[in-house]
């Protein structure tokens, strides 16, 4: 084996593709982790201070996975020393008849612990919020914020601990398959047994280089923050808690937001979908729509916000037909994982992602049923997308 020569390789250090390099690395994988920008960056999905993490889901499975993924997150928290999630309770609203039934009995049916806000009680608990005519709210009491970018120099601080490599500002060029994959980038040349594409928006730019394409649509989210009239109303340390509305007057898509915490003064609220981007060309797309829906909706329902954003910030969501992500063997090389499509609720998962990529680049039994996430499932939909 030469010195560039590696068990595996992972391209993409967002939070998917640091959190497979320090599984690898922890299974004693000689692994490089490429990257096309310098290191921390904020062009791709992983950027910026916070997340949501919360086990209210539609499925089952999600449920299920965040079980462990809370454990992993505290482990990590536990390795490193450091905080990465702080509990914060997540507020789900949504028309009493739709969504919010399905979240609720996923809920239950998984004894996650929630609160049940009744209309009549719910100013008390959440001050400060109007909830909408036929709506019902509940609390997922586990859910809460973690804290992004801190989480991604963490994970790659513990997978250079374990001897892994990152290879930063090297952009991916060129893929040739083959029993030993050898992987070109700007400055160098390099070859592993295995190969794991974590590339976030540039997944299809990627795997253009090994005959797939994925039915993958690349999205940019306007990144809102709002000021409080009343300094503190929203604020992390007054308990108040993340949300999601699930839909509303305004928009069928959700609407989320996380308590004022990283910007003074400043709560982030967000809408779930955006317009479509080339991911070189982000701040080229200049669509607004979605902060015209959250002007709306913040002024009926958030009335100590200040409707109009005083923070606007840049991120992508890449999607599937489905929402779902795709974590999958190459449909023709065997030796390549793919983790991508993460559909704007990946980040929470970024641990057990990890272990599950690592687990079916080593040709292992994943530990979860992953056929909600093959790729076969867009075959029906769209032979030419694959
Ligand atoms: C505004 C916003 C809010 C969100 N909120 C939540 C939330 O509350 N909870 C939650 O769980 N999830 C949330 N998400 C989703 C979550 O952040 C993403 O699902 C996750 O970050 C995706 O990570 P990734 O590693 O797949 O992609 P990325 O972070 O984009 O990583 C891919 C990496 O690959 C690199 N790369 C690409 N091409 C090449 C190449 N040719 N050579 C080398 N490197 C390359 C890129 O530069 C990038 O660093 C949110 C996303 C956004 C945008
Ligand atoms: O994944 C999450 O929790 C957030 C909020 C809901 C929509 C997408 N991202």
């Amino acid at each position: 084996m030469s010195s560039q020569d590696y068990d595996c390789i992972v391209i993409g250090a967002g939070v998917q593709g640091s959190f497979t390099a320090y599984n690898l690395a922890k299974n004693n994988k000689k692994t490089l982790l490429l990257e096309q920008f310098v290191l921390p960056h904020s062009r791709g999905s992983s950027h910026g201070q916070t997340r949501i993490i919360r086990k209210a889901y539609d499925e089952d499975y999600y449920t299920h996975m965040m079980e462990e993924c809370y454990q992993l997150w505290s482990q990590l928290e536990k390795e490193a020393n450091v905080k990465l999630y702080r509990r914060t309770g997540l507020l789900v609203m949504g028309p009493e008849q739709g969504d919010y039934q399905v979240f609720k009995s996923t809920l239950e049916r998984n004894k996650v612990p929630i609160v049940i806000l009744p209309r009549e009680e719910f100013s008390q608990h959440i001050p400060h919020v109007n909830l909408s005519q036929g709506n019902a709210a509940l609390v997922d009491t586990t859910a809460g914020v973690l804290y992004a970018d801190r989480t991604l120099k963490t994970v790659q601080g513990q997978f250079q601990k374990l001897g892994g490599v990152i290879k930063d500002g090297q952009k991916v060029i060129d893929i040739t398959p083959g029993s030993v994959v050898t992987v070109t980038t700007v400055s160098g040349v390099y070859r592993a047994k295995r190969l794991v594409i974590t590339a976030g928006p540039w997944a299809n730019t990627l795997l253009s280089h090994t005959g797939l394409q994925l039915p993958l649509q690349v999205i940019k989210i306007n990144v809102c923050y709002w000021r409080e009239k009343i300094p503190g109303s929203y604020n992390v340390q007054h308990r108040f808690p993340c949300f999601i509305q699930l839909e509303s007057e305004e928009a069928k898509h959700h609407i989320y937001g996380l308590p004022s915490n990283e910007y003074p003064g400043l709560m982030k609220i967000c809408y779930h979908t955006g317009a479509e981007t080339d991911p070189d060309e982000r701040d080229r797309q200049t669509d607004r729509g979605d902060i015209d829906i959250l002007q709306r909706y913040i002024t009926r329902c958030f009335p100590g916000l200040v409707p109009i954003p005083a923070v606007v910030e840049s991120c992508m969501y890449t999607v599937t037909p489905d929402n779902h992500f795709v974590l999958d063997l190459h449909p023709t090389h065997s030796n390549i994982v793919i983790g991508a499509g993460f559909s704007g609720h990946g980040f929470k998962f970024g641990p057990i992602v990890g272990k599950l990529l690592c687990e079916l680049s080593q040709g292992e039994v994943p530990s979860y049923d992953l056929s909600p996430f093959r790729i076969r499932r867009f075959q029906a939909h769209s032979k030419s997308a694959l």
